[in-house]
């Protein structure tokens, strides 16, 4: 047998020390990798200014301080660590932004180098591989997909051109809650809202209410949906502990809608091709206003040689994004509601601006909206109180400075915008409900003034707001001017939760009740 020099001495030197050298051995590593760390950590930090970070643990990172409700966790965390903070979860980047002018150098000053988003891997698998505008990256694919949808649904001349569809709906949604009132049985708001802006979202986006074929199925499943985008799946944080989806449920669970889901739309989309091929191409341009997007989306890949973008699972994943947008609209209707019925003194102006305004019919169509600054400023007050969407979600493209901080590229970039609206510098009294602070303000919801951010700003900005605020103040109107709205068992208004319950849509904590009676 080979021997190497110096064998026996080595042979000698483990037999008497393998003990020692047993026990030693994982100091060295450990001492091996502290100083790994400390010379790292040293020298880049001399090299980079990262924005203050709360402490971290190993492995988990800042993890551990945030609640289910994050914006409040990361409000909380800014009073002490300022308004831009670098979290670490586990091993993903995060930074909160939490004042105004932080959140206008992500929006708009610096909007291309944070014009990025970083998904999760529900995300990911239920939008087909992010190719939702909302989660692809920033590039040629998402100003394709993002300019298309504007135009076939989102701009404001076919926003306009759905207002009976919305003003049809609104009547029905008017005749439901009529049938309660002889009973005075109590109604569940969020469930009578969400099957109206469902009806709505069906109509524009596929052309037929959701009452019928099948659309109950896919009301669930966008119900699935949206409960696994809420759900935290730790292999998102610490890539190594990914398995455990696979014995909690989570991969199962995702396989099942991800498979539904991906039937569905495939039948409607095979089903609308047959459709317009039996009945002959429709000239777009002569009836763009009367079809419905998916319609049009197709006829659009038929005739345009240049829409290569638009394969199947592109038509797929916007008609996806484009329902559950408008079927959300509903939570912030819920809140404004509650709202009115929590400030009794609000309510009463409010009701008696609008049925001024709607006269002798005890109808509010849209043409009145224009007409009804209060209403307006009612809803700016919600969407300050309690945003639809309480975070807005970016990642940074590159590395960039941000308000003297390095920031490295792939860092996911949240803006609370929830926190920003109750900021004591910004917002006299930002607690008190006050819709009056928005009459005769210039401020508006579009993303020009950063105190007041809830659809976002800049290239990413929401290109949906003409179509939620129809909604919203169209129904809040009517609902008011129909109605008097009282809580049920007794419960006073003041104590009336409005906590948010915890997922990416904001929805109210405890689902809005009420007991109505004609006005
Ligand atoms: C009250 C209702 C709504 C709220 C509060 C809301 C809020 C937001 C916010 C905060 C963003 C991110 C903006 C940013 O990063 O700057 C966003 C993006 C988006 N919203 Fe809305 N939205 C609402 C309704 C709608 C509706 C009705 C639609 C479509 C029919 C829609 C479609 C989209 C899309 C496609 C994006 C992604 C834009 C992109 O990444 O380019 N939203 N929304």
């Amino acid at each position: 047998m080979a021997t190497f020099p110096f064998q026996k001495e080595a042979t000698w030197f483990l037999k008497h020390y393998y003990l020692e050298l047993f026990l030693l051995l994982p100091s060295y590593i450990f001492l091996v990798f502290l100083f790994k760390w400390w010379f790292g950590t040293y020298f880049s930090n001399n090299k980079k200014n990262p924005p203050p970070s709360p402490p971290k643990l190993p492995i988990i990172g800042n993890l551990h301080q945030i609640g289910p409700l994050a914006h409040r966790s990361f409000k909380s965390l800014a009073e002490k660590y300022g308004p831009v903070m670098l979290f670490h979860l586990g091993s993903r980047p995060l930074l909160v932004v939490s004042s105004a002018e932080a959140a206008h150098q992500v929006l708009v000053a610096k909007d291309v180098d944070f014009a990025d988003k970083s998904n999760t891997m529900v995300g990911r698998r239920l939008y087909y591989e992010s190719k939702a505008i909302a989660f692809a990256p920033y590039g040629e694919y998402w100003k394709q997909i993002r300019g298309i949808s504007v135009h076939l649904i989102l701009s404001q001349t076919r926003v306009q051109s759905l207002r009976n569809v919305r003003e049809e709906e609104m009547e029905l949604l008017i005749k439901n809650i009529r049938e309660h009132i002889d009973s005075a049985s109590v109604i569940r708001m969020d469930k009578v809202l969400r099957a109206f802006t469902y009806e709505i979202s069906s109509r524009a986006v596929i052309g037929r209410r959701f009452s019928d074929e099948g659309g109950k199925k896919f009301m669930e499943l966008l119900k699935e949906v949206h409960d696994l985008l809420g759900v935290v799946n730790i292999g998102d944080y610490i890539p190594w502990l990914g398995w455990v989806n696979r014995f909690n449920g989570l991969e199962a669970k995702i396989k099942k809608v991800e498979k539904e889901l991906d039937e569905y739309l495939a039948n409607l989309i095979q089903g609308e091709i047959i459709r317009q091929r039996s009945t002959g191409s429709i000239n777009v341009d002569q009836q763009r206003n009367n079809q419905s997007f998916l319609e049009l989306l197709i006829e659009s890949q038929k005739t345009n040689p240049t829409a290569d973008f638009l394969d199947v699972d592109t038509m797929k994943v916007i008609t996806l994004e484009m329902v559950a947008s408008i079927a959300d609209t509903y939570t912030v209707i819920e809140w404004a509601l509650a709202a009115v019925i929590r400030h009794p003194n609000v309510m009463a102006k409010l009701q008696t601006e609008v049925k001024k305004e709607a006269g002798e019919k005890s109808f509010i169509t849209e043409d009145n909206l224009n007409n009804l600054q209060y209403l307006k400023a009612v809803m700016k007050e919600c969407f300050r109180y309690s945003p639809g969407n309480t975070l807005v979600a970016r990642a940074a493209a590159k590395n960039v400075k941000l308000m003297g901080y390095d920031i490295e590229a792939g860092t996911e970039v949240l803006i609370n915008s929830w926190a920003i609206g109750k900021d004591p510098l910004l917002w006299k009294d930002p607690e008190e409900f006050q819709p009056e602070r928005f009459l005769n303000s210039s401020v508006d919801l579009k993303g020009h003034h950063f105190e007041f951010v809830p659809f976002g700003s800049g290239r990413r900005g929401c290109p949906g707001i003409a179509f939620a605020l129809a909604i919203a103040e169209l129904t809040l109107a009517n609902l008011v001017c129909n109605f008097n709205f009282a809580l049920p068992n007794g419960l006073r208004v003041e104590e009336l939760d409005m906590t948010e319950a915890p997922g990416t849509v904001t929805r109210m904590n405890t689902p809005l009740q009420v007991v109505a009676s004609a006005c």
